[in-house]
């Protein structure tokens, strides 16, 4: 992508100092300084010092991290006893209780579209685990092509994007469709439309810029200046893992994901472990945990949620009376869109998962990619039905 103008980033940057120290790594790599920023300190997201560690096991395993890294890996159906197999009773179970908490979208789908009477639907999609399964190797993780065909229609008959942890490129190599919008890197990096409505004044961390097909679009990276400190962290991290079997380092351009779900479970400790030393020279970068992943990514005011927002703004849809906005997830990086949507009494968060969740921020369910599937081409059909009766 040629970029045509540049704007200094209004990043919201961390106030902690940046760390002089260099990291205990066999590479010579030297912490990324970037220069000072001058923002108002009301813009500056403020996070507490970590503590500092030794790098023993042992105190990782009593660490935080490695709780929510269990925490995100719930365990396995029970077995039955006597016979060796699942007992899917009781989870079962469980499982209607939840949907009385937060009814299937399919099930619900007449209630959904009866708020929608009169409104523009505007879909926020995620990638993996919403649109493609849960798969052990993340460069498999391909969309198959009845999904691709439903996703299709979809965009082709709603505003539509894709909101993904993963680096837009990767994503959109993934999908392979030019209907819809991409926001990749936790909304970190969005292209959107240009419209008139949208002034880049008002966003002085958006650029125009040109796509792949040559035409100009609106260029979102609130945490460009952080490409070459993620860029070494990225590089570290594959240095510092490649001794744990399984583990898989991500670059996913403005955040990096730590892979720990073909690594054996007594070996967590050490991913978590390698994580923390790396990161230890890095006060601005910041860790999430998502399904079997531990994500690195920089202390900006910045996530899907507020990717949502922006991407609303963009496309010219803000005004909530006319819009109803509906967001399909099942990661915890997506809790924070249904956020945005239930807080603002704008619309609606579905929440793709097989089990009941504790928490969640979400309106409604839908079980697996198949019911997500299911769920987009009832919206389809509906939109041609509303039309058909004028
Ligand atoms: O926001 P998303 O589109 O849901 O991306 C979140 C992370 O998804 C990918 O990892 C997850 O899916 C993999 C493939 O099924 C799976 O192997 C892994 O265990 C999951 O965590 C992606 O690889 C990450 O980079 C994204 O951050």
């Amino acid at each position: 992508m040629d970029l045509k103008s540049s704007h200094s980033s209004p990043v919201l940057a961390d106030s902690v100092p940046v760390s002089k120290s260099r990291l205990g790594l066999s590479n010579n790599l030297v912490p990324y300084s970037p220069p000072p920023t001058a923002y108002p300190p009301s813009l500056y997201l403020s996070i507490p010092r970590r503590k500092a560690i030794t790098g023993k096991f042992d105190e990782v395993r009593e660490s935080a991290w490695l709780d929510a890294m269990v925490a995100s890996s719930p365990p396995r159906k029970k077995l039955n006893k006597d016979f060796g197999h699942e007992s899917q009773d009781e989870s079962d179970t469980a499982y209607c209780i939840w949907l009385m908490k937060f009814p299937s979208a399919l099930s619900s789908f007449d209630q959904i579209t009866s708020s929608a009477n009169g409104k523009n639907i505007a879909l926020f999609l995620d990638y993996d685990g919403t649109l493609s399964p849960i798969v052990d190797n993340p460069d498999l993780a391909v969309m198959s092509p009845a999904m691709r065909a439903a996703v299709h229609s979809v965009a082709k008959n709603f505003p539509t994007a894709i909101i993904s942890g993963r680096s837009r490129d990767k994503v959109y190599e993934f999908v392979g469709l030019k209907e819809l919008y991409y926001a990749g890197s936790h909304g970190m990096d969005i292209v959107g439309p240009v419209r008139e409505c949208f002034s880049l004044d008002d966003h002085p961390n958006c650029i125009r810029s040109t796509d792949t097909q040559g035409n100009e679009v609106n260029l979102f990276q609130p945490a460009n200046e952080f490409l070459p400190m993620i860029d070494e962290v990225f590089k570290s991290l594959v240095e510092i893992t490649k001794g744990i079997n399984g583990a898989k380092v991500e670059n996913n351009k403005f955040c990096v994901s730590v892979h720990y779900r073909l690594v054996n479970e007594k070996s967590w400790s050490e991913v978590a472990c390698c994580v923390e030393n790396v990161l230890k020279g890095y006060p601005r970068l910041r860790l999430t945990h998502g399904r079997k992943v531990l994500e690195v990514r920089p202390v900006i005011d910045w996530n899907k949620g507020k990717a949502v927002e922006f991407l609303l703004e963009s496309l010219g849809l803000s005004n909530s009376d006319d819009v109803l906005p509906i967001y399909v997830g099942d990661d915890r990086t997506d809790e924070d869109a249904f956020k945005v949507l239930r807080e603002g009494n704008r619309g609606f968060g579905i929440l793709v998962s097989s089990n009941p969740r504790e928490e969640t921020n979400a309106f409604y369910s839908l079980r697996d990619p198949c019911e997500v599937m299911s769920f987009l081409k009832s919206l389809v059909k509906w939109k041609k039905s509303t039309a058909l009766r004028g």
